[in-house]
């Protein structure tokens, strides 16, 4: 067994929305299909991976070393003691000559190799990647698993009732909780925007917040102090990713939960967060996203660090909205995944036919990640490689 190519295209993702910091008019994502010389049904098994919105493609450091490394070891080398494809000894080859630490957006670039690496181990396993996680961590799969719908993001133009149409449109499609973005627009100005929500949300159902790192700590305290009075899901990533001392503090003025994590790209950042930035595991939430940050393989270690520092994996929803997380959180029992259902299209969402219900979708039983399960993500996907 092994793989025989791995390509890449950068696709475009671009839309006319803004965070806080970036806006997506020139987002693109690395498109990844790892070829394998299994044959099932008559075709080779390929395996399929993105990386997630919010870093671009990485086209050429995919090209230029980890592809070419994967594709130069011994293909023995990279098989476990039952001859399949071993993703751990895959990074490990992709990772060889890389020094520790930096970790800048050589974890996207691995990521992204690493979910179609994992995409193809369960193929050939066939089973869903869910089940085949759990199966080895011997612990019981959920296919249940929360999600939220990400958004409200600022768009020129759109004001309180754009706003208000768009959460609508997820509460009618069955989300639970709705996440919007501020520190785009003055305090006042956004506590306006949270407000227009928090109107319009039947009980039950509740609003998160998301500064994108955009606050220095006088300004994250004073959104801290005006968002205690709302009974928020969480407030996100309030200051610059890895200023913890800034995360710390602002827990001595924000007692309901906060969230961050999506731009820790190794479990040594995240290790960091956990011993340094104050994170409260009964209240708050971690939101690293493999796809961006050394894939699965390294996500296995960052969960370990979890358990060694007495963090619940439930404490997870990562960040990105893409099926990899909605598998490891059915397979290995984190507390949800993100979801942007009108946004980076075709690469985030369900499998066609899942709903969401009260907050939660059922993972259908498709072999691998599941994307052959999503009509338009699949076209794309086999335009690379079929
Ligand atoms: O706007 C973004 O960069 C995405 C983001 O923070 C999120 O999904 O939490
Ligand atoms: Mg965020």
């Amino acid at each position: 067994m092994r793989i025989v190519d791995i390509r890449e295209r950068t696709a475009p993702i671009s839309s006319p929305i803004a965070n806080a910091f970036i806006d997506f008019s020139k987002m693109t994502l690395s498109l990844v299909a790892v070829v394998t010389d299994v044959i099932r049904d008559g075709r080779p098994v390929i395996g399929y991976g993105f990386n997630s919105n919010g870093r671009y493609g990485q086209g050429g450091l995919i090209r230029e070393r980890f592809a070419p490394r994967v594709l130069t070891a011994a293909p023995d080398s990279l098989l476990d003691e039952a001859s399949l494809l071993d993703p751990g000894k895959i990074w490990a080859a992709m990772f060889t000559n890389e020094k520790p630490g930096g970790h800048g957006e050589r974890s996207v670039a691995i990521g992204t190799i690493d979910m179609a690496v994992w995409d193809a181990v369960a193929k050939i396993a066939s089973k869903p990647l869910f089940r085949l996680l759990a199966e080895r961590a011997k612990v019981q799969a959920n296919p249940r698993v929360f999600v939220y719908a990400a958004g409200g993001y600022y768009h020129p133009g759109k004001g309180l009732e754009g706003l208000a149409a768009e959460m609508q449109g997820y509460l009618d499609r069955g989300y639970t909780v709705v996440k919007m973005k501020i520190g785009g627009a003055p305090l006042a100005d956004d506590c306006k925007r949270i407000e227009t929500v928090l109107k319009m949300l039947p009980a039950g159902c509740k609003l998160a917040v998301d500064a994108n790192g955009r606050f220095d700590l006088d300004t994250a305290v004073a959104y801290a102090k005006a968002l205690r009075q709302y009974d928020l899901f969480w407030y996100e990533e309030a200051g610059d990713p890895l200023d913890y001392e800034l995360q710390a503090k602002l827990a001595e003025h924000y007692p309901g939960p906060m969230a961050t994590g999506e731009n820790l790209f190794s479990m040594q950042d995240a290790r960091n967060l956990i011993r340094y930035g104050g994170m409260r595991p009964d209240r708050d939430w971690l939101q690293f996203d493999c796809a961006l940050s050394y894939g699965l393989v390294e996500y296995l270690r960052t969960l370990e660090m979890l358990k060694s520092y007495g963090w619940s994996w439930s404490r997870c929803i990562p960040h990105g909205g893409h099926q990899m997380s909605l598998n490891i959180a059915a397979g290995l029992g984190l507390g949800g995944n993100e979801s942007y259902p009108d946004l980076f299209q075709p690469y985030g969402g369900f499998p066609d036919g899942v709903r969401v219900e009260a907050g939660h979708i059922t993972m259908p039983e498709l072999p691998g990640i599941g994307f052959e399960g999503k009509s338009d993500l699949i076209t794309e996907m086999r335009s690379l490689a079929s």
